[in-house]
């Protein structure tokens, strides 16, 4: 594709426009790819999110097709692939990606006749992300500062959005970035192959299995009454801290209210869960925290399936969790688990509302 010359200011600014309507961060990300890619001139473009640990945590892949019609008007058709849990990065990006860390500026460099652009997306004072595309020609002073100027616009945006959708103590996404998550994990797992095909269990998406875990501090009133709220909300960024960093970089922790949390994990199957989440639990129960000592958590968890409502799902894991409250605490229990042994029962669909 030929290099472009100047950006079209006007249809730049239309699509910042669009940007900033956007409420859902990923979206914002998909609309950023398809905004810079006509400006650049570039048939591909990706976007490397990261987290503080500067781990890549998903990728997204922007790609347009040009197509000739009869009439010989040109007509585009784009592409977008998002990669979760994503490690491998190829080794030139590797090294442009770490140069750009280093320098903190956007760099460029040669491969296979082409040059290679890495701009870093921020967050603050902090690398988010890295913007990488390649094309032939070198980026004139005037697309510099128009990638720059719209990269900017998005970071800020973006991290107003993501902070609207964090829990202001402890920094854990909040319940309205669950209810995203959540109904994006379900489309996700809902263009999987179809449950009733023969071999695959009806309960669990054929490739990965998720699990949800309700997880509740226990007697966190008593430790409240007893030490104060401000120990009670050092008790809570504690135990979410211990949580996340027992958790993968893949699995998704929320602060769901008060003291209870929520997770989404991969596990292969129920014996993989339970050891994931029993490492929760031992994890909370064994830190020790300052003044109060020994803080535990109850939790219950169940098998994601697209078959069944997400709202339904949290509420199959939170009677769960109320199951091993009734039990004595510090214990996670299994929803299935207990319906097989009778102490639980089905309920009707819907008959609790939780969002
Ligand atoms: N410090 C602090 N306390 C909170 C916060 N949100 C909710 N709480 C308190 O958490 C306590 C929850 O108490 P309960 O629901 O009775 O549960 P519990 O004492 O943990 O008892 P079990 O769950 O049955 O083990 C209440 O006293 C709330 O006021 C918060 O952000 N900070």
């Amino acid at each position: 594709m030929p290099n472009t010359g100047l950006p079209p200011l006007p249809g730049t600014l239309k699509k910042l426009g669009v940007i900033t309507a956007i409420r859902d961060t990923q979206l914002v990300e998909q609309s950023l790819l398809r905004t810079l890619a006509p400006i650049l001139g570039v048939l591909e473009t990706s976007l490397y999110r990261i987290n503080a640990k500067h781990q890549i945590t998903h990728v997204l892949h922007h790609s347009r097709t040009g197509t000739r019609d009869s009439d010989g008007a040109e007509r585009i058709s784009e592409r977008i692939d998002a990669v979760r849990n994503e490690t491998y990065i190829p080794e030139h990006i590797g090294l442009l990606v770490d140069n750009v860390r280093l320098l903190g500026y956007p760099c460029n460099q040669p491969h296979e006749g082409n040059q290679v652009f890495c701009y870093p997306l921020r967050s603050g004072e902090l690398h988010s992300g890295y913007l990488i595309f390649e094309r032939k020609f070198l980026l004139t002073a005037m697309e510099d500062a128009v990638i720059t100027g719209v990269l900017q616009v998005y970071s800020n945006y973006y991290s107003l959005l993501d902070s609207s959708q964090r829990d202001r103590l402890t920094g854990l996404h909040n319940r309205y970035a669950m209810e995203v998550s959540l109904d994006r994990l379900w489309e996700e797992l809902s263009i999987q192959p179809p449950m009733d095909a023969p071999g695959v269990a009806p309960v669990l998406p054929a490739r990965d299995c998720y699990w949800l875990g309700v997880l509740d501090i226990d007697h966190f009133k008593r430790i409240n009454d007893q030490f104060g709220h401000v120990i009670g909300d050092e008790i809570l960024l504690l135990v979410s801290r211990v949580l996340g960093r027992t958790l993968r970089r893949t699995d998704l922790l929320f602060r769901y209210g008060g003291e209870e949390f929520i997770a989404v994990v991969e596990a292969r199957d129920l014996e993989a869960a339970e050891q994931l989440f029993e490492r929760l639990r031992k994890a909370v129960e064994s830190y020790r925290y300052p003044q109060v000592g020994k803080v535990t958590l109850s939790g219950g968890f169940c098998a994601v399936s697209t078959l069944v409502l997400p709202k339904s799902v949290l509420e199959r894991a939170d009677r769960a969790m109320y199951e091993a409250k009734k039990e004595g605490r510090n214990r996670m229990r299994h929803y299935h688990t207990l319906l097989e042994q009778g102490v639980l029962h089905e309920l009707e669909s819907g008959s609790i509302t939780l969002f």
